[in-house]
């Protein structure tokens, strides 16, 4: 039982939990983080994707009174957490700049009454920042009905904070104003390194210290490791004179997909002939899988040439129309099932697969992802294990595979050196003008280039455990109660602990090509004018 805000009544949470949540029990710090929460502490989770930290914020919304506002980075999260919310029963509304006029008047409306129905509402960091939604917060904290804030995908204060979407920045307004009472702020993140953490504690307003050390904000945090994720990285080479086509990844890509495809058919098909009975709807679910990809047009070249090569695949980047991005984002969270089992044995029908830029994902809770592939090098360390991260949230099996290439290496690291000189020459300028110099912007860029290093590094790397790879970089960032660090359990999960050093080397050392031939591979496709990359 935990005790209410005002230390007042004792509140079931397995009872919510059940009811509402239809859940049988709590992970591991859950009811922990649940606990403080309901009882007005400030509060900062860092736990693995997948976790389920939306419950640490939506159950103490549904127990007492009051309004939950969570702040999120992207409509599309929300659409999913409020849809998800509003079946379970939990009165929960947005507003966003899709939302009507009549519609925002009805919410305000209901917020500001004095005792409302609204439990959860959904805003972006954007709204927090205008006066008007000030105003409407500022009235509800006043009739002792704002129950907390709760910050979603919290790193992104760090790592969109700065520049692209500063309104970030101007959260920590909550703080600041919304006082007497303070109200309490949970922030939750998956993926948080020192510099991240300190960041949104600044950010926020949030006192740094521990409990334990005086300080009034409470930190959990779980590991960041996914033991049922299996890691593997893939080398390639664009330039090598042994690799002709100077393309090796797609067959390998295909050789891979149509092997998994020709498996699940025999299985199929063993069943069909055998006990027709015993076969289930999983049996007859397309696999999903998502396929990072760097640009937006190889979206759409890849996605249409595993679909030739009868592999269904949808395109998916920040630049289709809205109505279309929905579409494949729906179809992809929803896949059909195909009408018979003769559908679902030939190879099209065994996949939905997306291919996607880094715009696609957030905050996806589709849960039977069975891979995730970068294809290509991770733009950041802290984004390929969010990406990576999508897979297997169901808690089955599921491949994180990279496909590696040295040539794609220097592409990307071209293209980040750059943007961190960029930075380095605004500060020079800023400071022969007496400006105040830029050190957010080139502390940002030189945050996004370490990550970069520290994701080529993983793929690089054949003398480590990729669980430990990914668990020691999050360890530091994360402290306080429930840290299970140092506690990753490969067991064969991992290329690594699968093939050994010697093994693993080997295999690096043959599919990459030699440094030198990367250079000038990377030094001809500038001459040529190459110029980086485009947006998401
Ligand atoms: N106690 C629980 N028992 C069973 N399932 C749970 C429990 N808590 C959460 N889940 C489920 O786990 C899944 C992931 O939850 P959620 O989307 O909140 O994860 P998350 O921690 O926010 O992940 P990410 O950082 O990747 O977005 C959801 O399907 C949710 O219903």
């Amino acid at each position: 039982m935990a005790r209410g805000r005002k230390g007042k009544e004792p509140v079931d949470l397995d009872f919510t939990l059940r009811r509402v949540f239809g859940k049988q029990s709590f992970r591991p710090v859950q009811r922990e983080v649940i606990s403080a929460t309901i009882e007005g502490h400030d509060v900062f989770l860092q736990a693995a994707t997948s976790f389920g930290k939306s419950l640490c914020f939506q159950l103490p919304a549904v127990i007492g009174s009051g309004i939950t506002v969570v702040v999120s980075p992207l409509l599309a999260l929300m659409t999913n957490q409020i849809d998800a919310a509003r079946d379970r029963g939990i009165p929960t509304e947005t507003i966003s700049t899709s939302t009507t006029y009549t519609e925002r008047k009805r919410i305000e409306t209901d917020l500001k009454c004095g005792h409302p129905y609204t439990r959860l509402i959904y805003v972006t960091p954007e709204l927090c920042a205008t006066q008007n939604f000030r105003k409407l917060l500022t009235t509800i904290h006043q009739q002792g009905q704002l129950t907390r804030i709760a910050i979603d995908e919290a790193h992104c204060i760090s790592e969109w904070g700065h520049d692209f979407r500063p309104a970030y920045k101007e959260l920590r307004w909550f703080k600041q104003t919304l006082i007497l009472p303070s109200v309490p702020v949970i922030a939750l993140t998956a993926t948080a390194t020192p510099r991240v953490r300190e960041d949104i504690l600044t950010s926020l307003g949030l006192d740094p210290r521990s409990s334990s050390e005086g300080g009034t904000t409470k930190f959990f945090s779980t590991t960041t490791a996914r033991p049922n994720l299996h890691y593997e990285v893939r080398y390639f080479s664009e330039s090598s004179p042994h690799h002709s086509s100077g393309d090796d990844l797609f067959p390998n890509l295909l050789n891979w997909l149509t092997s998994i495809s020709s498996r699940r058919s025999t299985r199929l098909h063993y069943l069909h002939q055998h006990s027709p009975d015993n076969i289930t709807s999983t049996d007859l679910t397309p696999i999903s899988g998502i396929i990072y990809v760097p640009f937006r047009s190889t979206t759409e070249s890849l996605s249409a040439r595993l679909t030739s090569n009868n592999i269904t695949a949808s395109a998916y980047h920040a630049g289709l129309d809205p109505t279309t991005r929905q579409t494949v984002q729906e179809a992809f969270i929803r896949p059909h099932q195909p009408p018979d089992l003769q559908t679902a044995q030939t190879v099209a029908g065994s996949f939905n697969i997306i291919v996607a830029t880094t715009a696609f994902g957030m905050g996806i809770d589709a849960p039977s992802v069975r891979f995730v592939v970068h294809y290509g090098v991770p733009r950041g360390f802290e984004a390929f294990v969010q990406e990576s991260g999508r897979a297997g949230r169901d808690g089955k099996a599921a491949s994180c595979v990279v496909f590696y290439t040295r040539e794609e290496r220097d592409r990307v690291l071209y293209r980040v050196s750059l943007d961190v000189n960029r930075e380095l020459n605004k500060r020079g300028n800023r400071n022969n003008q007496g400006g105040e110099g830029g050190g957010v912007g080139k502390a940002q860029a030189e945050a996004r280039m370490k990550s970069l290093q520290k994701a080529i590094e993983y793929c690089e790397c054949t003398s480590r455990c990729r669980h430990e790879l990914i668990s020691e970089y999050f360890a530091a960032g994360a402290t306080g109660t429930g840290g299970l660090e140092g506690e990753t359990k490969c067991d064969f999960a991992c290329d690594y602990c699968k093939e050994g050093r010697q093994k693993l080397r080997k295999r690096m050392e043959r599919g990459l090509a030699d440094e030198e031939a990367a250079f000038e591979f990377s030094q001809r496709e500038r001459s040529n004018g190459w110029e980086g990359y485009e947006d998401i």
